[in-house]
């Protein structure tokens, strides 16, 4: 695909894969626990989980959410959610996450979940916002400075707490929140329900991302860039519906395509999220493919590592085997993630200058 690919000798190796620093926009919190976690933490509370040890139940998830459909997807956060409502198990879940994402070769990540799904054993939201703080803190100091993670928070679509979560996003901005973002089911909540919220954020200078285009088409893409004004879309495969392709090849962008394509609209893709719930049939089948091949901004995530058993090595070397991607487009994926971040403009130049494009250039060189 970039005119450097002759350059590499063969398709990135696994282990290369994993070595290369990645950047993750797109991760849930709640979506990412060990299964041993859980197990841990729902014998504290006494939660009932659907299966007693963590091998059956890391299964028990993959397969749950492996529906084809959206909805019964979101219905196994019900478990994680459950054993996230004190401090110390946030703060031991968000810790976790950041170790396991260094352990993945994991440079920069933006961690989102929705703070008013774990309030139900008493915290205020402040509280939750403090503990995945806290957590994430600890990871990056046992890192020794090997990952810089923050905090996205959301909204859940269906329920009617977005300005609150909006203004929380402002509150703790200088203290680990890099943004904001809605989620949860997509058909009947347009993202237009929480204009209010996002009209808000647009007045703070905030940033924000919305899920658009993943089990509703192209009327929630439109929504979530024109009405809202999103800097990011999480997922936006269905911008696919707005481009076609003749049997000659010939491609034709519609006016939303090109806009997204022209303004460099961020599309953070999660392919194996949407191979569950049906969003794509396969790797060789996802719209990334074209979409690369089109030059949008594509970035690649994990989406839910638990519920789709992934990591960001295992999404990026199941492009390399689906598309034949080289080293140098995991690096121009990940150049991507990093300019598309929420971070403040140098920070972000300092980790492409001094930690990806040498990271890459180092594994490049000894291929
Ligand atoms: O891919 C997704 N689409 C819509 N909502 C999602 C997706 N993955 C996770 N969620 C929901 C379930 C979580 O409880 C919530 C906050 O992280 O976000
Ligand atoms: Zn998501």
């Amino acid at each position: 695909m970039s005119d450097v690919t002759q350059t590499t000798k063969h398709l990135p190796t696994r282990e290369q894969v994993h070595a290369a620093p990645k950047v993750l926009l797109h991760d849930h919190l709640d979506g990412g626990l060990r299964p041993q976690t859980i197990v841990e933490l729902a014998a504290e509370v006494g939660h009932q989980l659907p299966a007693d040890d963590a091998e059956s139940l890391g299964r028990w998830f993959a397969e749950s959410a492996d529906s084809g459909s959206l909805v019964r997807y979101l219905e196994t956060f019900d478990h994680t959610v459950a054993v996230m409502q004190n401090g110390p198990a946030i703060a031991r879940v968000a810790r976790e996450c950041v170790e396991d994402l260094a352990a993945d070769g994991v440079v920069y990540a933006e961690v989102r979940y929705a703070p008013e799904q774990h309030v139900t054993g008493g915290m205020s939201l402040d509280e939750v916002v403090a503990a995945v703080r806290e957590g994430f803190e600890a990871g990056m100091a046992a890192s020794g400075g090997r990952i810089v993670v923050r905090q996205l928070l959301t909204a859940m679509r269906h329920q009617a707490r977005s300005m609150e979560i909006a203004e929380l996003a402002v509150k703790w901005r200088d203290e680990g929140v890099a943004g904001f973002d809605i989620a949860g089911a997509e058909a009947g909540f347009p993202p237009t329900r929480h204009l209010d919220a996002f009209e808000y954020l647009q007045r703070e200078n905030a940033h924000f991302t919305i899920h658009a285009g993943e089990a509703f088409g192209l009327p929630s893409i439109w929504q979530a860039l024109q009405w809202c004004g999103a800097d990011r879309l999480g997922h936006g495969v269905r911008i696919i519906d707005d481009i076609t392709v003749a049997d000659d090849g010939a491609v034709e962008l519609g006016r939303l395509a090109a806009y997204v394509r022209d303004k460099r609209i961020p599309l953070e893709m999660c392919p194996s999220s949407n191979i569950q719930t049906g969003a794509a049939e396969s790797f060789a089948a996802h719209p990334i493919g074209l979409l690369t091949k089109l030059r949008f901004r594509v970035t690649v995530n994990t989406d839910n590592r638990l519920m789709s058993g992934t990591s960001m090595t295992d999404e990026m070397h199941g492009l390399v085997e689906a598309f034949g991607y080289t080293l140098e487009d995991l690096r121009w994926f990940t150049i991507n993630a990093m300019k598309s971040a929420f971070l403040p403009f140098d920070e972000r130049l300092a980790i492409i200058e001094k930690v990806v494009k040498p990271g890459y250039a180092e594994l490049i060189a000894q291929d």
